[in-house]
């Protein structure tokens, strides 16, 4: 429906339209405007100043009234207006509690309202033409196999894959809870005309990752007009977002901040954020990201353990560890790894329990402690006279892991660019196997400093 909507031009309004109708719908601009910046055309449109600004004694950029704010909060007060947002939201139970599923629903919904293929869908609302102005972003998940398979070997590729395969059980749950529903069967999932496809909900998954913002007093949410802001980290950042006593969201220029005529103001979407979560995210990577930052390394209960499917059955937390850099070297986290690295000898047992509805359930236990959570398992090795002993244990893990990442990236090298490729991923891809590189490499030799005497410490 939505690549349909764009095509034929329903679900599709140019960046010059944007402020009137932001204005219209109360928001206010202060010497500001939206758009591309010549020569940057690649980072879409952006805030732009209309003259210089000084950040000392200006008054908000931007001003957006609370109620043009896509949050949870808000979409269940349109609910009360719209009786079909409402049954929807109803039919997806839990995940309409989610800020994540309240706001796919909802724009769904208003692109179904947009469709000249539709009518009585729902009622228009202030936001039903906000999803006109929204770009397409390229993010991984609509990156080709040739270009997914330029991330193998790098952290990306596994993720993008999970994220596949969990944006498909989505729709699937989605289509079930809604497909009784006399509209969504007519409009929604009918065999012959249906407008719904996996596609869709990918686009408005797309639309919310790279645009959702975490506001003070309101939590996630989209915000018309400050989601125009681009991208930039540390000092470049130029403008800060926050909520005004009246609770609408404003736009600052940051104290320190001097910014040109015609020069971009910018937000930071989290400086802390690994380069592969950048581009999964938002499907772009700073041209000053000189390092991966961090990364999370899938790990697995060898097949040869034989508690494998014992520890698998009481696991609690994922399956892995994460990277991240430290001052000048990396250091890394995680609760998982402590799991793999015990066996019987050294104290670990399991048990069958009989559940009161008659189910049985494995029961895991750290000599006297029950371990229902595994989170708590190091503190425990940590009081045990072995703690040393199980600390290398892990650093060895650690290293193998590690060092079967730094061969997967070797194999894959510099591929040869078949010409289906687009730009943009290959660029990306480039990079990221090269930051990712770089830094596995370093963690391994980190690691190899901690394995010498006196010991091993995480932090
Ligand atoms: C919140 S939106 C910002 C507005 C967006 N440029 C637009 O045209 O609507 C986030 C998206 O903007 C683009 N973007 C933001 N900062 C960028 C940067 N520093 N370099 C390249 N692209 C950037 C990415 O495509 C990202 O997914």
């Amino acid at each position: 429906m939505i690549k349909r909507g764009r095509a034929e031009g329903w679900l599709k309004r140019p960046v010059d339209a944007f402020p009137t109708w932001a204005e219209f719908h109360g928001a206010t601009f202060n010497n500001i405007r939206f758009g591309p910046i010549p020569g940057l055309e690649h980072r879409g449109s952006t805030v732009i100043a209309n003259r210089d600004i000084s950040g000392k004694a200006e008054e908000p950029l931007m001003t957006v009234p609370k109620d043009l704010i896509v949050s949870k909060q808000n979409i269940e007060l349109f609910a009360k207006a719209d009786h079909r947002l409402r049954e929807v939201l109803d039919a997806i139970g839990e995940f309409a509690q989610t800020t994540r599923g309240a706001v796919l629903t909802f724009l769904l919904v208003q692109a179904t309202i947009c469709c000249p293929a539709t009518k009585d869908v729902g009622n228009l609302s202030p936001l039903t033409e906000y999803i006109k102005f929204l770009p397409d972003e390229l993010l991984p998940t609509f990156w080709t196999e040739e270009e997914l398979a330029l991330l193998t070997g790098s952290t990306l590729r596994p993720a993008v894959r999970a994220k596949l395969n969990s944006l498909l059980r989505e729709f699937e749950i989605f289509r079930a809870a809604t497909e009784e529903i006399a509209w969504c069967a007519k409009y929604w999932w009918d065999e012959d005309n249906g407008l719904l496809e996996f596609d869709d909900w990918m686009r408005v998954d797309a639309m919310y990752r790279s645009r959702a913002l975490e506001f003070p007093g309101v939590g996630d949410c989209m915000v018309p007009c400050i989601d125009m802001a681009n991208h930039a980290s540390g000092e470049a950042t130029s403008a800060l977002y926050e909520t005004d006593d009246d609770g609408n969201a404003v736009l600052i220029l940051r104290d320190c901040k001097d910014i040109p005529k015609d020069g971009e103001i910018t937000i930071t979407y989290g400086d802390d954020k690994g380069a592969t979560e950048n581009i999964f995210s938002y499907g772009f990577l700073e041209e000053s990201v000189a390092s991966a930052r961090a990364m999370f390394l899938d790990l697995e209960i060898p097949d040869d353990d034989p508690l494998s499917p014992a520890k698998k059955a009481v696991c609690t937390v994922a399956p892995g560890f994460r990277l991240y850099e430290k001052g000048d070297k990396t250091s890394w986290e995680s609760d998982f790894v402590w799991l793999v690295a015990i066996n019987e000898e050294d104290g670990l047992d399991f048990k069958l329990r009989q559940t009161v509805d008659g189910q049985r359930e494995v029961q895991a236990f750290w000599k006297e402690h029950e371990l229902d959570d595994t989170t708590r398992l190091r503190s425990y090795l940590e009081a045990d006279t072995l703690w040393d002993v199980y600390q290398l244990r892990v650093v060895f893990l650690l290293q193998g892991r590690i060092d079967a990442q730094l061969h997967r990236l070797q194999e894959t090298g510099n591929p040869e660019r078949v010409a289906s490729v687009r730009d943009g991923p290959w660029r990306l891809a480039e990079r990221l196997r090269g930051l990712e590189f770089t830094m596995l490499d370093k963690a391994r030799s980190d690691l190899e400093d901690q394995v010498s005497p006196p010991h091993v410490a995480p932090s």
